[in-house]
């Protein structure tokens, strides 16, 4: 093929990253390949060697740009905006009874709830401007964190730009897969390295890294579920906010339940509890959410945690059902 002039290449990496970022978006973001990984590789490296050739045509929302330069000293603290609060817990059907009563009590509004499952990874705030990540941090002690953008960059399931140039930040939860951890800690084990206890504590150590070359390495992705300063989104609940984070073309969990029946949130809780370890990502409960942002405003917050939330947790598992696998001759 004869050299593309600038602008002709100028044409070709526009098109590129386009079709790069919607086959990303759907392997990623919607768990549903559009081409196959020959495909993909092809036109990425397509799109490298343009940029190879013409360097003044890389963008930061390049494909290309996720893995960081320079490998950092340490990383900067971060003061959160709006903090990031925890939950208080449940742990059996009366405290969730109890959880409803009081929530009846603190409002006249006719209220209902949306449930979503306990993601057990690590609490990342996502900063888009304009519609590009610009920034990534932990939640740390809820009010100051540390700045890991660079290492968020290399999660393929964060979009480095949004379908939308809005300026907002989202929040979500950070995660290996267990494939990822079983895979990580068997090659760490062969290495002689200290292996790691669960992935929540994988996912911590990959998102510490100060080399973002080693947390590109490790398949983390993520779940979104939450918003600070989100005015230009819209929404006036829950349910409205989960539907436009991921119009944007932000990763949510699909296995959510709407109910004003408490009822009807136990069942989901108990099915979920049942299925939980055909999931393919640890999770150590259900959180359960008034869904209507005006009425969480009415029912308020304690010092640490919103009043209008709870997480039911499930049983820790007993180490035993390790050992219950084992074939006793
Ligand atoms: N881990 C989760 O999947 C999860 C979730 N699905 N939804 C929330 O809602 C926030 C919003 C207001 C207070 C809690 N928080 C979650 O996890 C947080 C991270 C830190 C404390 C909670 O565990």
């Amino acid at each position: 093929m004869s050299k593309l002039t600038l602008l002709e290449s100028e044409e070709r990496a526009r098109i590129l990253r386009e079709r790069l970022n919607t086959y990303g978006h759907a392997y990623y973001v919607l768990d549903a390949p559009m081409v196959s990984d020959q495909e993909y590789d092809k036109l990425y490296h397509e799109l490298v060697a343009i940029e190879t050739e013409y360097p003044e045509l890389i963008i930061q929302e390049s494909p290309t740009q996720r893995v960081g330069g320079q490998i950092l000293a340490g990383f900067e603290k971060v003061a959160h905006d709006v903090p990031m609060l925890s939950l208080g817990n449940a742990f059996n059907k009366e405290d969730l009874i109890a959880f409803d009563e009081r929530i009846q009590k603190l409002t006249d509004k006719p209220f209902n709830y949306v449930c979503e499952l306990k993601i057990d990874g690590l609490a990342v705030s996502l900063k888009y401007e304009a519609g590009r990540f610009v920034r990534g941090a932990t939640r740390g002690d809820g009010t100051i964190g540390e700045e890991i953008t660079q290492n968020l960059r290399t999660v393929k399931a964060i979009p480095l730009s949004l379908r939308e140039p809005i300026t907002f930040e989202v929040r979500g939860e950070c995660y290996m897969p267990k494939d990822a951890f079983a895979k990580l800690n068997e090659d760490r084990d062969e290495k002689g390295q200290e292996i790691f206890a669960n992935p929540r504590n994988a996912a911590a150590g990959s998102l510490r890294q100060l080399d973002s070359k080693v947390t590109a390495e490790r398949h983390l992705s993520v779940f979104l579920y939450g918003a600070a300063n989100f005015e230009a989104l819209a929404v006036n609940s829950q349910s409205e906010l989960l539907n436009k984070i991921s119009e944007l073309g932000l990763r949510t969990n699909p296995l959510r339940l709407e109910s004003d029946a408490i009822e009807e949130v136990w069942a989901f809780i108990e099915d979920i509890q049942e299925r939980r370890h055909t999931l393919p990502y640890e999770i150590d409960g259900v959180v359960i959410k008034v869904n209507d942002f005006e009425t969480q405003e009415e029912i308020g917050y304690t010092v640490r945690a919103p009043r209008w939330a709870i997480a039911y947790k499930f049983p820790a598992e007993e180490k035993e059902t390790i050992l219950r696998d084992i074939e006793w001759t």
